[in-house]
């Protein structure tokens, strides 16, 4: 079996002042080539195990390796961080006064002048930059800085590449082509990538593997559609997939057997047909999304979700047959 190029070993951070925060015995394996998106809501730990695998934070017990070597923490060199790694912070760490193409081109050597241009101009266009090039640093917005930093992160060789919510501040058209060529320049240069986001559409756009934090723990780890279709936890199903989540009291109202648990599922579980022998459910309200709206129904005062496609088909105040297809019971 291939040797993994990141090894996390019961890797547990907490802050000191604090006595809390941090992450707690964490184990995984990254493999060569692979994009890895850590998902998690604010100050489940995400940076906090970024900067561990990066060794700007020593660990208080386990270890990381890279390549099967121990990674230094910032106590034990003299400018921490490892060297075959490039991490992108949501600071960007560029150099303000120098134009775009020059905080690109300089992390290139000289020793190549020619092939040290055009790895930079092929860098910006493949991050839609190249108008910007003579651009200061200044004059741009936070998402053009956010992609010059990315361009710059990835246009020597690295390894791996580390990217602290590197979406944030990307409006949403841009986001799209972000992910995508984010997805199509790792395919093609074989560079680890290890994301970190609160935004689901980013791990499972753009991810071989989903990495799912809450509270400092990593409760599961896997593909993301197989994360996302059999979660392990309700706070997976509710982050990924903004799942209904019903006790068992409500879900024994619409017929639902969870015994002591919860019954969780996605509103696209919820299937409606009017001509279906199922139970009858009020529209309470409807949520425009664009090309699909969401209905608020209600059966037995049980709120529950579900996708209408066809805008229109059902309208508040109707009765409607409701067919909850599949869900996923979570003892307590
Ligand atoms: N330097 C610090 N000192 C004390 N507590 C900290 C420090 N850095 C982080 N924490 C705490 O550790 C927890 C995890 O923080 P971390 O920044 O890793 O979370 P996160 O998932 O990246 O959050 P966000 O999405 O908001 O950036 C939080 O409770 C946070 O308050």
């Amino acid at each position: 079996m291939e040797e993994p190029i990141i090894s996390v070993k019961n890797l547990s951070k907490q802050y000191q002042a604090e006595q809390q925060g941090g992450i707690t015995d964490i184990s995984f394996n990254i493999k060569k080539g692979n994009v890895i998106a850590i998902l998690g809501e604010s100050g489940s730990g995400k940076s906090t195990l970024l900067k561990c695998i990066y060794g700007l934070l020593k660990a208080d017990t386990g270890e990381v390796q890279f390549n099967g070597k121990r990674i230094l923490g910032p106590d034990e060199q003299l400018i921490p961080g490892h060297k075959e790694m490039k991490m992108v912070t949501q600071d960007f760490s560029l150099n303000i006064y120098a134009k775009v193409y020059d905080n690109i081109a300089s992390m290139l050597s000289n020793t190549n002048v020619q092939a040290k241009q055009e790895k930079t101009t092929e860098m910006m266009q493949h991050l839609h930059i190249a108008q910007l090039k003579d651009k200061k640093i200044t004059q741009l917005s936070g998402g053009e800085q956010q992609r010059v930093a990315i361009a710059k992160a990835m246009v020597s060789n690295t390894a791996v590449l580390l990217l602290d919510e590197p979406f944030s501040q990307v409006d949403a058209l841009l986001k799209n082509q972000l992910r995508a060529d984010i997805k199509r320049i790792a395919a093609e240069t074989g560079v680890t990538v290890v994301m970190v986001s609160h935004d689901p559409a980013d791990g499972l756009f753009l991810a071989d593997e989903l990495l799912i934090l809450k509270d400092g723990k990593l409760l599961q780890q896997g593909k993301p559609a197989d994360v996302y279709q059999h979660p392990n936890h309700i706070y997976t199903a509710q982050l990924l997939g903004n799942a209904v989540v019903l006790g068992h009291e409500e879900a024994e109202k619409l017929g639902l057997e969870v015994k002591n648990g919860h019954a969780v599922f996605y509103p696209e579980w919820v299937e409606l047909k009017s001509s279906w022998n199922s139970r009858r459910f009020e529209v309470k309200d409807i949520y425009y999304k664009g090309f699909y709206e969401e209905l608020l129904l209600e059966r037995n005062s049980v709120k529950i979700r579900a996708i209408q496609l066809n805008r229109g088909e059902h309208k508040k105040h109707d009765h409607i047959q409701a067919n909850i297809s599949r869900f996923i019971t979570f003892v307590s």
